[in-house]
């Protein structure tokens, strides 16, 4: 860096703290970040440096000097009796070594790390009176966070009862699954919405909600890895860990306590590798002085631990060339880019395509044809554009122009108000229709077998359906039309056609591809209400008064009914004998008789051999079990197949009674 003299240097950090404070803001109270971390992270850096070049420009205020961003949201706040840090964060394992060093010198003698995984997620405190979850907060600003005890309700593996009658505090990380991440972001896309930059932003978006409905529907799960106020017999992070896992909270079992830096080392490598196939998303891991009295004694800056450092994953980056980009088009008519690039081989898999979601990204990063690109996965899964390296662009490259047009049927894009998307709103667009008639046949709604994206096309192609209700007119002579399609295929897809009409409406209602109603949803809706006609005459509270359902569904249900084009679009399927009642079980009223497992809390674990997890599930759910997915105190009996792992141990642990899969068959026979 030049020599700044000290002017300079005071409008220096004035910059790069604006630059922060922007991100920080959109980051942690939007949680919608405009810039990669590594951006972010560079600049801080930067910053630290300058302020540790010119003590006295450091002011209280400064980012450095405080922990996450300020709370703007309408949940209540909530005062941390023990302020909740941040921690310091080294990018190599020479900084590494600096750090243990730095400790050693402190202590006086090496010291016994425990480490862990760093969990891509948001910190949370949980507060117990007496055994009872009374209490949860974000971390917020580090003294005041905000108040998510009714949302925390609705994750899973959270303690809502102790075994013990402790009155406590316990904290740790909120993060939502890979899976759960990657559904979410595709239903965005579908819908139009912004999706979530990274597993974290969409931890916290789903944890920090006014309406605790949207966190139940969001699949979230927590690690809990810090003990407030443990009792005196707990001396070390790895005890408290162990003792936090048997009081029944959801603890990550690749923590390992180590005893010197080589070890640590070899752990780095081993999850550096492990990485892609673990089922949530990491971005370093955390080193932490294991004996609690140290950690004391070491204490805290005004922003982090001493006796604690993350390292973090170096971003695992290719480049390549970006050759076209591709507008496609959805069933709801969202109009998404995709760039189609050179393949690259990129943690795991080889990639040559990577969404751009919607046409306010695609300006911002301003990728052009020709580009050289720099790829990276979000949240360890999704190739995602970090940035264009501009020393490598064309000379003569263009900006890429947004097209005004649909790619399918020309008719005029439009942006509708608060939407990020471009959507074509023409009913007729053949690839709407196209997309539409593919969600319908597809296996979580009518689930019409052999009526996959190929045939669908070129029935269109052939002027054979214009929608769904044209499905149930279709002729052996109108198949025969079709490319390789032979008498034996014929006869099977109308079979499967006609068995269609069979179907109970939860799978036409999924299937009509309404925004933001899935299966879950159309489930929900039809056990209420029974009949499609019914639904079609609901208002929004009377659709909101189901549990889970908001009013973003509700509305979105009405205002689709109360067009005249889909009124018309429902008689045909009627006229055409599809079924519209719901033909499940009465889950409201059905008494179910007494059993083994009626109202047993029951978790699965292992290998089973004799049926799917879900058709298990699914089974003990109808003898009225509940199935829940993690071992706590509350589970009744956990019943186990092959390579079962720490559920069963932490069942053991709880002294839960233990059912192999042929001990629970014959309970149900
Ligand atoms: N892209 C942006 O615009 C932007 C803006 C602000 C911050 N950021 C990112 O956020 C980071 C700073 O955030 P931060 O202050 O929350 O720090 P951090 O996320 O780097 O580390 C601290 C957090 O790690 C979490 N954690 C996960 N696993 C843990 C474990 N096993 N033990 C203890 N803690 C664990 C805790 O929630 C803790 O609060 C930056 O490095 C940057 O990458 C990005």
């Amino acid at each position: 860096m030049a020599k700044l003299n000290n002017k300079n240097a005071q409008e220096e950090i004035e910059t790069l703290r604006k630059k922060l404070n922007t991100w920080a803001e959109q980051y942690y109270a939007q949680d919608a970040p405009s810039v990669e971390d590594a951006v972010y992270d560079q600049n801080y850096q930067k910053l630290v440096e300058l302020e540790k070049q010119f003590p006295e420009l450091v002011t209280p205020d400064s980012i450095t000097q405080r922990v996450g961003g300020e709370i703007k949201s309408d949940l209540g706040k909530v005062e941390h009796q023990v302020p909740m840090l941040s921690m310091g964060d080294v990018f190599s394992k020479d900084e590494l070594l600096e750090f243990d060093q730095r400790i050693q010198k402190l202590v006086g003698e090496p010291v016994a790390y425990n480490v862990e995984l760093k969990i891509d997620g948001l910190s949370l405190s949980l507060e117990y009176v007496d055994g009872k979850l009374v209490r949860a907060s974000t971390r917020g600003n580090g003294r005041i966070g905000e108040d998510v005890t009714k949302n925390v309700q609705y994750i899973d593996d959270i303690p809502k009862t102790l075994p013990e009658k402790l009155t406590t505090e316990v904290r740790g990380e909120c993060y939502m699954g890979k899976a759960a991440f990657l559904k979410l972001n595709t239903e965005r896309d579908e819908n139009g919405e912004a999706v979530f930059a990274n597993p974290r932003n969409a931890a916290a978006g789903s944890l920090r909600q006014l309406d605790p409905k949207v966190t139940k529907k969001r699949n979230l799960s927590t690690f809990i890895y810090t003990w407030v106020n443990p009792p005196e017999e707990i001396t070390s992070q790895h005890q408290a860990i162990q003792q936090m896992s048997k009081l029944g909270f959801h603890t990550n079992e690749t923590g390992r306590k180590l005893a010197n830096l080589d070890e640590v080392f070899a752990y780095i490598d081993e999850y550096t590798s492990k990485r892609d196939s673990l089922s949530y998303g990491i971005d370093g891991i955390v080193l932490k002085v294991d004996d609690l009295t140290l950690q004391k004694q070491l204490g805290n800056t005004v922003k982090v631990p001493r006796w604690e450092i993350a390292y973090k994953f170096p971003p695992e980056e290719q480049e390549t060339i970006v050759h076209e980009i591709v507008w496609t088009v959805g069933r709801t008519g969202v109009v998404t880019p995709t760039a189609v690039m050179d393949p690259v081989e990129l943690a795991g898999t080889t990639v040559s395509r990577a969404v751009l979601h919607n046409p306010d990204l695609l300006k911002q990063k301003d990728v052009r044809i020709g580009d050289t690109v720099k790829l990276h996965k979000a949240g360890d899964i999704i190739p995602e554009i970090s940035e264009v390296v501009l020393s490598k662009r064309p000379a003569n490259s263009q900006v890429y122009e947004i097209p005004t047009e649909c790619p399918s049927c020309g008719q005029s894009l439009v942006h509708l108000e608060g939407e990020v998307a471009l959507r074509c709103i023409n009913p007729a667009c053949p690839a709407q229709i196209e997309e539409g008639i593919i969600h319908f046949a597809s296996r979580p709604a009518m689930d019409i077998m052999g009526l996959g994206p190929k045939i669908v096309r070129q029935l269109i192609q052939h002027d054979l359906v214009k929608d769904v209700a044209d499905l149930y007119h279709l002729t052996a002579d109108d198949l025969a039309e079709l490319d390789h399609f032979g008498d034996k295929s014929i006869s099977n897809l109308l079979t499967a056609i006609d068995n269609s009409r069979q179907n109970s409406v939860e799978l036409l209602l999924n299937g009509l591809g309404i925004d933001h109603v899935g299966a879950k949803a159309a489930l929900l809706i039809v056990q209420r209400f029974k009949n499609l006609n019914k639904i079609m005459q609901a208002s929004v509270s009377d659709l909101t008064a189901i549990d889970t359902i908001g009013e973003t569904i509700a509305e979105s249900i009405t205002t689709y009914f109360a067009q005249a084009s889909v009124q018309k679009l429902v008689q045909e399927l009627i006229d055409s004998g599809v079924n519209i009642d719901y033909l499940g079980e009465d889950v409201s009223e059905k008494e179910i008789a007494d059993n083994f497992f009626k109202n047993k809390t029951v978790v699965l674990t292992g290998k089973l051999a004799h049926f799917t997890r879900s058709e298990f599930t699914k089974k003990l759910e109808s003898l009225g079990a509940k199935v829940t997915g993690s071992v706590s105190k509350k589970t009744d009996y956990v019943i186990y197949g092959t390579d079962a792992g720490s559920k069963l141990t932490k069942a053991e642990n709880l002294k839960i009674a233990l059912l192999t899969e042929e001990e629970a068959i014959e309970k149900i026979q």
